[in-house]
């Protein structure tokens, strides 16, 4: 097929999670072995912000447009007080609490919102009843520290796609097991041009309203079926266009806590590894069939006896971002610096790309360590949004960077960001108002408007 991938009229935007400056080490997500591993190690906020923005300006700098979503406020004082119960000043508050059990005030304390590919489902308007673009923001119920995003992160979505001719924003589906859902990672779509109708594929972890089925056993299947299916009935897509499959329980427990940790998709390449799902063949033909007549589907499996589990666990081969190049079409894939430096991953990737016999045709990485210690590699923090030419005009202009937003953002990471932090010093109110210092000043420059509860109350 030839194309001139520079004229089409869509674009497949990133909107990758701006790293807060309460970025730290706390241990809070059992089965994801990053996470647990570098409970109490020291963080360094500002590194990890900046190691986010110098892979956001890199592709930016290729031609991809890029935008930003915004931290949140943190330590979430309205969650201490308004979920725990305690009372008094912020200060007061924060002692009270600390008091009580530390881990309240860690759990309130997170920067899990850098991981935007967590923030939202978002459906394409091509793929749409209604021709708009829809936005669900995940509950992500799983894991308490998580759950407390929605809100403001729809706030978020809200105020960067404010355009309600074009954008439809829904709210977060209740918080229970039974609708756990942890947004984009673990769904993603494939298309031939990113504003023609495609296939939206959903991956879950287990059934909530079925017996019968298999499930892990040692750590939790955040994800559900029936999460998945609620929201391709509120994002009006055309079940001859929506797959659903089950990712595979036994990867579940080895620390394969979402899909995007075991297969990356994008316009017609879905790269996975060998079982990734349960039944992968049957999960490969029901794509290739929906897609027969909408794109020339390929999928390239990754032989489990070429890279073992383990490596692509430490590694985070497939939290890879799959990018096609915006000048010829070809498809790029960017790693972690972890994956080069993990043999089996690093000779397979020279492989795939030295073979040529694939979409796949180009590799770069980045170092993005402080987030990898927590379980987050390049697709954990960008958010994937395809727009037609007219809803990019139609997004805010303040969160897509160009030179002077890299600069912009960059100086006000230097100017407010700490480059160390242990739980202790959550402690300290002081912390507290640097972040909202800092956080007022970016809905500024973001042109936000008040999204977050300290501007609210
Ligand atoms: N998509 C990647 C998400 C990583 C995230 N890690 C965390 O929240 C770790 C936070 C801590 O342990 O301090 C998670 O597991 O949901």
């Amino acid at each position: 097929m030839t194309r001139d991938f520079a004229f089409s009229s869509s674009v497949e935007a990133n909107f990758d999670g701006l790293v807060g400056p309460t970025h730290n080490y706390a241990g809070l997500s059992f089965g994801n072995v990053a996470s647990t591993s570098n409970a109490t190690a020291i963080s360094n906020p500002k590194s990890a912000a900046l190691q986010g923005l110098t892979k956001m300006k890199a592709l930016h700098d290729m031609g991809f447009v890029q935008g930003v979503l915004p931290p949140h406020e943190r330590p979430h004082i309205k969650t201490l007080r308004d979920v725990f119960g305690f009372t008094g000043t912020d200060g007061e508050i924060l002692a009270k609490a600390w008091q009580a059990n530390p881990n309240f005030v860690l759990a309130s304390s997170s920067a899990s919102p850098m991981w935007t590919a967590n923030a939202a489902t978002v459906s394409p308007s091509g793929d749409t009843a209604d021709g708009k673009v829809h936005f669900t923001p995940a509950n992500l119920c799983a894991m308490f520290h998580r759950s407390i995003e929605h809100d403001v992160t729809g706030r978020a979505l809200a105020a960067t796609f404010p355009d309600t001719h074009h954008f439809t924003h829904h709210p977060a589906l209740p918080s229970v097991a039974h609708l756990g859902d942890e947004g984009a990672a673990n769904h993603t779509r494939f298309c031939d041009d990113y504003g023609n109708a495609g296939v939206e594929f959903f991956v879950f972890g287990r059934y909530a309203f079925q017996g019968g089925h298999t499930q892990p056993g040692r750590y939790p299947a955040r994800q559900t079926y029936e999460a998945g299916s609620a929201i391709a009935r509120h994002h009006r897509l055309s079940d001859n266009r929506v797959v659903h499959a089950q990712q595979n329980p036994h990867l579940i427990d080895a620390g394969v806590f979402h899909n995007d940790v075991i297969s990356v998709g994008n316009a017609n390449t879905l790269f996975h590894y060998q079982d990734a799902f349960v039944d992968t063949p049957a999960v490969l033909n029901e794509l290739h069939h929906k897609l027969t007549g909408i794109a020339d589907f390929t999928s390239i499996e990754v032989p489990r006896d070429r890279v073992p589990l383990d490596d692509v666990i430490k590694s985070y081969l497939f939290n890879s971002q799959l990018l096609r190049l915006p000048e010829n079409g070809d498809m790029m894939l960017v790693l972690p610096t972890e994956a080069e430096e993990t043999i089996s991953v690093r000779d397979y990737v020279y492989d795939l790309i030295g073979k040529g016999n694939t979409p796949i045709k180009q590799v770069k990485f980045f170092d993005l360590r402080q987030s990898m210690q927590n379980g987050g590699g390049p697709a954990c923090l960008r958010l994937r949004v395809a727009l037609t030419k007219a809803e990019l005009a139609a997004t805010n202009p303040k969160t897509l960077l160009d030179n002077d937003g890299f600069t912009r953002l960059t100086n006000w990471v230097n100017r407010h960001y700490r480059d160390h932090l242990t739980a202790n010093d959550f402690r300290d109110p002081q912390l507290l108002i640097e972040v909202r210092t800092a956080l007022d000043k970016l809905t500024q420059l973001l042109n936000l408007g008040p999204i977050y509860d300290f501007q609210r109350d």
